[in-house]
C-alpha cells in the first residue's frame, strides 16, 4: 500500500506546496421545496492525510454535502474538483474509482460479504491472487469474522453490515473515503476501534476523509479537523484542537431543541 501522496498533484501558495485532494468553491444546492438552499455558499479543501469530522444539527446539509462530491446529485452552482479536475470533467466511473462513499444505510445488493468485497477490485481488474490477499488484508484488519464471509445483509446486523460496507470501501485503498455516520450502529469498542483504523489511515497512509458524525465524542478524540454545518452553511472550518467542544455541543444542542420545540 502507500503510493496516494504520489498520485496527487500539487498547488503552490505562496511558495509553499500543498497538496489537495478536494476542493470546493462557493458551493449552492439549490432546494426543489424552498427558497433557502440546502447548502449555501461552501468552501473548504481537502489534503491527504486529514481526517476532517462534518458536524452539525439534523437537516443541517452533512449528508447532501457528501452525495455532491460523489455525483450522486450535482450541485447548482459553484465548483466541486477532485484532484484538481471539476467533477463534471470526469467520467463518472473514474471519478468514482477516485473515492469510496459509505452512506448511512449500506447495502450489499444481495451478495455476500465475500462477493462485495472482491466485486470492486474485479471492476478494476485485479488479478484473482491480489484481491484475495488484498480483501483478506481488510476484512482482519476491521476485524471482521470469517464466518460472516458466506451471509447475505439478511444475515447481519446494521452494525455489522455498516462495518463490511466500510471494509468493502477500503478494500479499493481510495484516496478519497467518504463516510455518512459510520459509527451509527456500532458499539463503544467497536466504533473506537474502527476510528482509530482510520486515523491510522489518513495519518500513516495519507488517505483524506471525511466523515459526517453526530458522536461529537468521537469526533473530538479522532479527527485532525472539524467542519461545522448549520442550515445549510459552513459555521466552521477549524483544527479539532483549538474547537471549544462544549461551545459546539451546546450550539448543536439549542438548534436541535429549537427544531423540536417547533413542532410542540
Ligand atoms: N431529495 C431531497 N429533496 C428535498 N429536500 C431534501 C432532499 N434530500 C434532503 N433534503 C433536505 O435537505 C436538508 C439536509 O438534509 P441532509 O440529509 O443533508 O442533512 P444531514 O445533516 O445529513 O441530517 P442528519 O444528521 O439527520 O442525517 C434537510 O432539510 C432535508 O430535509
Amino acid at each position: 500500500m502507500g503510493g496516494w501522496l504520489d498520485r496527487l498533484d500539487s498547488l503552490e501558495f505562496g511558495g509553499i506546496i500543498l497538496s489537495v485532494v478536494l476542493q470546493l468553491e462557493q458551493v449552492t444546492l439549490d432546494s426543489p421545496l424552498s427558497a433557502q438552499p440546502l447548502l449555501n455558499q461552501i468552501s473548504f479543501s481537502l489534503a491527504p492525510g486529514e481526517f476532517v469530522g462534518i458536524v452539525g444539527p439534523s437537516g443541517a446539509g452533512k449528508t447532501s454535502l457528501l452525495r455532491l462530491i460523489n455525483r450522486l446529485q450535482d450541485a447548482s452552482h459553484g465548483q466541486i474538483q477532485v484532484q484538481h479536475r471539476p467533477v463534471s470533467a470526469w467520467p463518472v466511473v473514474s471519478l468514482r474509482q477516485q473515492m469510496a462513499l459509505v452512506l448511512q444505510e449500506p447495502k450489499l445488493l444481495g451478495m455476500t460479504v465475500q462477493e462485495a468485497m472482491h466485486y470492486p477490485l474485479k471492476l478494476r481488474g485485479m488479478a484473482a491472487t491480489e484481491a484475495r490477499k488484498r480483501v483478506n488484508h481488510w476484512l482482519e484488519r476491521l476485524q471482521i469474522p470469517r464466518d460472516w464471509q458466506g451471509r447475505t445483509e439478511l444475515e447481519l446486523s446494521v452494525g455489522q453490515r455498516q462495518r463490511v460496507a466500510i471494509a468493502r470501501a477500503l478494500v479499493t485503498e481510495p484516496p478519497l473515503l467518504l463516510l455518512d455516520e459510520p459509527t451509527s450502529a456500532l458499539d463503544v469498542g467497536h466504533g473506537e476501534r474502527l476510528l482509530a483504523c482510520l486515523q491510522e489511515l489518513a495519518t500513516a497512509q495519507g488517505m483524506a476523509i471525511l466523515m459526517a458524525n453526530h458522536q461529537l465524542d468521537w469526533v473530538e478524540q479522532f479527527c485532525s479537523r472539524v467542519l461545522y454545518l448549520q442550515q445549510g452553511k459552513l459555521g466552521g472550518d477549524w483544527p479539532a484542537t483549538v474547537v471549544n467542544w462544549h461551545h459546539l455541543r451546546e450550539a448543536i444542542a439549542d438548534v436541535e431543541r429549537r427544531a423540536a420545540a417547533e413542532w410542540d
